[in-house]
């Protein structure tokens, strides 16, 4: 029997197990804070649930002008601190489902901090000692493969470190005792633009400090004006600058920016982009090979540079996404228990900023357009969707993009409420070569947002050379 030994239990550890449990290996997961990582338990579930809460005081936001009176913004408001205890209730739920699943699959799970042990390199088995919160070994394991899952916590700007007060990561929101009075974030990626809408949608003031010329650097740039322009409308404050650090004043903080200019605030929340977690994990004295950014690197099928270990997810840097990790460790298993696997294919990934509106992508985006001269683009807005109207919507838009000689879909971008959901038509397009022909003779409901899709595949059917 193969025996399989899993440093992490999020996404890439959890699902990695799950496969080499279903292939008869015997398996075990060291983790040391609770299945489900940080995905479930800090990170993308508790954001997602927290946005959920801030979602319905959209809606309450937006019924009045549909005809509904009684429940005017004003006279609504979140209780923030119930709903921390629901996000923190939810993901510990979410975390325990995960473990008794696993449990009852056989994998063994064991609590404490992983790290590779192997006496000298080339062994065809690898040692790996398990460790307690002290740093004291506690026990070794051998495996005949082993998987590095260990992901990546945020990442402390120099003279902004949290404090877990009024000096934030996105891992200390959920246990503060008191709503902020008006939230700085710092940093405008994914995490940055999530949490600056979320909280503003709350009814919380917010400013997002974005040293970018234009907020989300990585999306779609039509996207991330109307989420810009949302979010003022909104009354959030877009500041442009670089933080060059959070003090504490007697008010709350300052974030001092680069160019000697500050923003005050009651708390700062700092979303500044991640480090793998690779420290003490000994992967120098294996020879594995680490890139300059610090994440292990790895192939399609998430080999490392050392026969026999593996690496998936976050600690890998490809596409930081629960769904990559998940899809990285499960091809790991399949590719070590020697089940017919194909490379990961990143052209197909489907992902999602949870703003609002929500903005999802997938496969060819317009800014690597360039290198794909031979691709057709359509823009819709759905302001002129009869379902949009209905529901007073009024911002967002489907883009979709198609291969001129072809008419095979490459890819696209959604920008409505919902837009998580309404992807996948057009995820399921990219990836299985589906052409504008076959999406523009899908039938979708009337009124739906999704016929904006359908109508989109008829506007690119029409370009010349895709007739
Ligand atoms: C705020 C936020 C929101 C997000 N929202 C989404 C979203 O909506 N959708 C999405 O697809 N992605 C989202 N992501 C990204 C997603 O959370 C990550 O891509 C995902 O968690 C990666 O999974 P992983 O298994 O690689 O690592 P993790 O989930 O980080 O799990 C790794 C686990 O390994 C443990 N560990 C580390 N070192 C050791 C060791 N030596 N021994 C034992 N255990 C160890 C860690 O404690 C952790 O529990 C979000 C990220 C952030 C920051
Ligand atoms: N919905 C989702 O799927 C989801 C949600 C959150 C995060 N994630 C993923 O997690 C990963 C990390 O995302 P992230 O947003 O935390 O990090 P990021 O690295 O993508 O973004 C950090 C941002 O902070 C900015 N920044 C850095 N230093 C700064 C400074 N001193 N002052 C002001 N701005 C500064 C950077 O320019 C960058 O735009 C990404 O791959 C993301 O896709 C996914």
């Amino acid at each position: 029997m193969t025996r399989i030994v899993i440093i992490g239990g999020g996404p890439a550890g959890y699902e990695a197990a799950l496969v080499a449990a279903q292939l008869g290996a015997q398996v075990t997961v060291i983790e040391r804070d609770g299945i489900g990582g940080a995905s479930v338990l800090t990170d993308c579930v508790p954001s997602k649930t927290l946005i959920a809460a801030a979602g319905a005081m959209t809606s309450v936001r937006d019924s009045a002008v549909l005809g509904v009176h009684g429940a005017e913004l004003a006279t609504v408001s979140l209780d923030l601190l119930s709903a921390n205890q629901r996000v923190k209730n939810l993901a510990m739920a979410q975390s325990a489902d995960i473990h008794a699943r696993l449990e009852a699959e056989g994998v063994r799970i064991v609590a404490g901090q992983g790290r590779l042990a192997d006496d000298e390199p080339g062994l065809a088995a690898h040692e790996v000692e398990i460790l307690d919160d002290d740093g004291r070994v506690v026990d070794e394991i051998e495996g005949d493969v082993v998987l590095i899952a260990t992901g990546a916590d945020p990442r402390v700007l120099p003279g902004a470190e949290p404090d877990g007060e009024r000096i934030l990561d996105w891992r200390d929101v959920y246990d503060l005792e008191e709503p902020p009075e008006h939230l700085v974030v710092v940093g405008s990626g994914v995490t940055g633009a999530e949490f600056a809408s979320g909280y503003l949608e709350a009814g919380i003031p917010v400013t997002l400090v974005s040293s970018r010329d234009r907020v989300l650097p990585g999306e779609d740039s039509d996207a991330a004006e109307v989420l810009e322009q949302v979010f003022q409308s909104r009354g959030g404050r877009l500041e442009r600058g670089r933080a060059a650090g959070v003090r504490r004043t007697e008010k709350g903080i300052s974030v001092d920016l680069t160019d000697g200019r500050s923003v005050e605030g009651s708390h700062a929340l700092m979303t500044v982009g991640t480090v793998p977690n690779t420290a003490g994990l000994n992967l120098e004295q294996h020879g594995i090979q680490v890139a300059e950014s610090g994440h292990v690197v790895v192939d399609r099928v998430s080999r490392t540079s050392v026969p026999g270990i593996y690496a998936a997810g976050d600690v890998t840097g490809v596409f930081q996404l629960a769904s990559v990790a998940a899809m990285q460790g499960r091809i790991a298993m399949w590719h070590a228990l020697g089940e017919a696997v194909a490379p990961i294919k990143l052209k197909t990934v489907a992902a999602n900023v949870f703003t609002h509106p929500e903005i999802a992508t997938v496969g060819v985006q317009e800014k690597t357009l360039d290198e794909n001269v031979d691709v057709e683009a359509v823009r819709l807005p759905l302001a002129t969707n009869a379902r949009a109207k209905m529901g007073d919507i009024h911002d967002g838009f489907v883009k979709l993009f198609a291969r001129r000689s072809t008419g095979v879909i490459v890819g696209g971008v959604v920008v409505a409420p919902g837009a998580s959901e309404l992807v996948l038509p057009i995820a399921l397009a990219v990836t299985k070569g589906l052409t504008v022909d076959d999406l523009a003779q899908t039938f979708a409901i009337y009124p739906s947002l999704s016929g904006s899709i359908t109508e989109a595949g008829r506007r690119l059917m029409g370009a010349d050379d895709l007739a």
